[in-house]
């Protein structure tokens, strides 16, 4: 299959995991299934925008009291001539004409009035000083549409307009399965043995398409443990490393054969990564078998686990971004070659093994074989 079949095969796989209403502070990284829209005005009220006095009238205004934030107005609304002292964000009594600023005026003692009494002395200025109901957002206004991912600022923002709760997709869980009797998942390899590459980066590219790692463990190259795993795994995806050849230990694509999967994509014209798959196991449960060779295997996450995952997360389809690229490459005929990139579009080489160029350039540049040195091409973001 061609590289943009593969990866809108895998894009196009699901549907969106079942919404459910969600507290919005447990939200983030979900994807919202409906609107959420302004249920109260923002400011909730009429309030100082100020420190100072607010005043009704013409001056000076007899200092009444004092109004702080979070506090209730004492004594009815403000009659002419007279004054609270009030703080920003409080409630602004009623009457409150305009709020002056502490360095737009004067306090004195009152002339003629009660001992003790103080008036404000100043002039109200064209800004007025005052933050009235709704300023800033009414009631029905959109904070975030449908098909949105809800970062910390979309919850904040929902939180301020008067949303406790939105409906939201469920995000599908990823259960990591790295086979090989050589892989290590902690300390310094010994002879033969190589230390684990793919956990991570299949947990980062999981849960930046919206879905979370459940699980992960290190299987031995046995076909028993290998179908035990896949059976018990209670996830939405499973992503299996490895075991994806044709070797003697490579055990996966006739496990699934025997347990009656669909395969969706079975070999792709890419390198590296070619011998990436997708299937999907008789109850739905999909599987993601990524190449044990490093650079391969994030080639393939990036290729059908992002965009299997950001689906059944709820992610509308998205076009994947294009860029100039510049540099020598050696096509695949027939297929694309998937090269690290820099931030200025200059091509790196890489074998399928080494992570470091990819680690280096940020991006993935997906050439295809009539590619010439500044043309556009597909990119890829690594994790
Ligand atoms: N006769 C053929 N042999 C191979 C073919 C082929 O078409 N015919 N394809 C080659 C290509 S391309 C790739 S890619 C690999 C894919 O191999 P597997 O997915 O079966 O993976 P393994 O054989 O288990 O391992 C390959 C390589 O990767 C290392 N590895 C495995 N897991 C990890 C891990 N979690 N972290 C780091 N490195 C890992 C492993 O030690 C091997 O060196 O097959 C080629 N062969
Ligand atoms: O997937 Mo392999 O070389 O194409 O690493």
């Amino acid at each position: 299959m061609s590289w943009p079949d593969a990866y809108s095969t895998a894009r196009d796989a699901a549907k969106p995991l079942a919404a459910e209403l969600v507290p919005v502070v447990e939200a983030t990284g979900r994807v919202l299934a409906a609107a959420v829209r302004c249920e109260r005005p923002v400011p909730a009220f009429d309030n100082a925008a100020m420190d100072g006095f607010a005043v009704a009238g013409a001056g000076p205004w007899a200092i009444r009291g004092r109004v702080l934030a979070g506090a209730a107005v004492d004594g009815g609304p403000l009659s002419p001539g007279t004054a609270v002292e009030i703080g920003t964000g409080a409630l602004l009594p009623a009457g409150a004409e305009a709020v002056l600023p502490y360095e737009d005026c004067r306090v004195e003692d009152g002339v003629g009035a009660q001992i003790g009494d103080r008036v404000v002395i100043g002039v109200v200025g064209a800004r007025r000083h005052i933050r009235r109901a709704g300023d800033a957002l009414s009631p029905g206004t959109l904070i975030a549409a449908a098909g949105r991912t809800v970062t910390a600022t979309v919850a904040a923002a929902a939180l301020q307009a008067g949303a406790e709760q939105v409906l939201a997709h469920r995000p599908p869980t990823v259960t990591m399965l790295v086979t090989g009797d050589e892989v290590i998942t902690r300390g310094t390899p010994g002879p033969g043995q190589v230390r684990d590459t793919f956990t991570g980066l299949v947990t980062a590219i999981a849960t930046r398409a919206g879905g979370r790692l459940a699980t992960s463990r290190r299987l031995p190259d046995d076909p028993g443990a290998l179908g035990e795993a896949l059976a018990g795994a209670g996830t939405d995806v499973i992503a299996v490393s490895g075991s994806s050849s044709a070797g003697a230990a490579d055990h996966l694509h006739r496990l699934l054969g025997e347990v009656g999967a669909t395969w969706l994509v079975r070999g792709v014209a890419c390198r590296p990564g070619h011998p990436q798959a997708l299937a999907v196991l008789p109850d739905g449960r999909f599987v993601v078998s990524l190449p044990g060779n490093p650079y391969a295997g994030l080639v393939a996450a990036l290729t059908l686990l992002e965009p299997l995952v950001a689906t059944l997360a709820g992610r509308p389809p998205a076009s994947l971004p294009t860029a100039t690229v510049t540099g020598p490459a050696t096509l695949m005929p027939g297929g694309v070659r998937i090269v690290p990139a820099g931030p200025a579009g200059d091509l790196a080489a890489a074998g399928p093994v080494g992570l470091h160029a990819a680690a280096a350039a940020g991006t993935l540049a997906v050439l295809p074989d009539d590619w010439t040195d500044g043309d556009p091409a597909v990119t890829l973001i690594v994790p």
